[in-house]
């Protein structure tokens, strides 16, 4: 299957997207978007193993000098001490402006990379190769990177974007299941909150996804990433429209908080959150018990854990208020009007939230 290619259009600062087979060994992707042959390859201690030295010798090949900085695997991992891990090595390999950083991992590393690279000397240029299906979908395109904070998910971090970004197919076969059904949550987000005839695609097909059909796998990060394109070509800063790439993450990030990073995987919580949301906005009488049924029934096909933590309800409010869209100390949510039909609102019914929260089911 030929490499598919999509733009977001951002002026002076738009970049492609490459989707295909054997991209991270196609040197000629990355040649054009670097200022200088010196590259900072970001990446971690399982990723370096899988696929480190194919890049690295696509890059030495073409006489590219190559720095390796590896960090350890894991959420857990995404904070301000990792983050001056790679200052460290940049400063001692006397990394300059012209030196492009490359993030070759998932969204940790990805969203680590593009922050550092965001303030590295005030700004030097990065790439993403993105390594797991949630990555490809979604973190590694758009430029939100950042670090997590003790208090809360991605507190701290820029609007930055790369200069490119390659979504090489083939590392999905070496991802875990778990990470692969992570993902999963996000593409479906993508159905749920704008392309309504993309979720009816993800529904018909689901199973081969699952076993990750090439064509259908292709078609379906082709779809996710034009989805988030148009959005962000949009509303880069998330001053509106941007906000619904947000659905299930308000409960998604306090599940994460609460039961520490890396407990369940970022996607894992954002399919509990998607599944909260929906319920809300059937009680607000949004979504009919069908559409429920339908979104219930495509995450469990995606084998993702639907039965969110029970946390109280006081202490799901308290970490939803510390979520980036709460405006006036009003906790905005992302809620459903229909399949493939979101919005961004306050105006929700406050008691109907915490039956929500109750996780009781009528
Ligand atoms: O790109 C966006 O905008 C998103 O919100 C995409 C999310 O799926 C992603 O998890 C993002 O990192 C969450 O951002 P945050 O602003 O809620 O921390």
């Amino acid at each position: 299957m030929v490499m598919q290619t999509l733009k977001v259009e951002l002026a002076n600062r738009s970049y492609p997207i490459y989707i295909g087979r054997s991209l991270i060994s196609n040197a000629e992707l990355i040649l054009p978007h670097l200022k200088r042959k010196h590259v900072a390859i970001v990446t971690n201690t399982t990723v370096a193993q899988l696929y480190l030295e194919t890049l690295s010798n696509a890059l030495q090949d073409a006489g590219v000098k190559v720095i390796p900085i590896i960090l350890p695997d894991g959420e857990a991992y995404k904070n301000s001490e990792t983050l001056n891990l790679i200052y460290d090595a940049l400063l001692q390999n006397r990394c300059e402006r012209s030196t492009t950083l490359i993030a070759l991992g998932g969204g940790v590393i990805g969203d680590l990379t593009g922050y550092a690279a965001a303030t590295y000397l005030r700004g030097v240029p990065f790439i993403q190769i993105p390594t797991t299906l949630l990555s490809q979908v979604d973190s590694s395109v758009g430029g939100k990177t950042g670090i997590n904070h003790p208090l809360g998910k991605n507190m701290i971090g820029a609007f930055y974007q790369p200069q490119v970004v390659l979504a090489d197919i083939d590392t999905l076969q070496t991802l875990p299941a778990r990470e692969f059904s992570a993902g999963m949550a996000e593409v479906i987000k993508y159905g749920l909150i704008r392309d309504a005839e993309f979720f009816d695609w993800l529904e018909l097909h689901i199973e081969q996804l699952m076993v990750l059909d090439e064509q259908a796998i292709t078609e379906a990060i082709y779809r996710s990433c034009k989805n988030k394109a148009d959005v962000v070509a949009r509303d880069e800063h998330e001053t509106g429209e941007r906000a619904l790439l947000n659905l299930g993450h308000t409960f998604g990030h306090a599940i994460e908080n609460a039961m520490g990073y890396g407990v369940w995987l970022h996607g894992e919580a954002v399919g509990a959150g998607t599944m909260m949301a929906a319920d809300l906005s059937q009680r607000m009488g949004w979504l009919t018990a069908d559409e429920v049924r339908r979104i219930h029934q495509l995450l469990t096909a995606a084998k993702l854990p639907l039965d969110a933590p029970k946390l109280g309800v006081e202490k799901y409010l308290h970490l939803m208020q510390l979520d980036k869209k709460v405006a006036d100390g009003k906790i905005r949510l992302v809620l459903q009007q229909a399949i493939g039909k979101s919005v961004i609102t306050s105006d929700y019914d406050a008691e109907k939230l915490k039956q929500t929260l109750s996780l009781k089911s009528d």
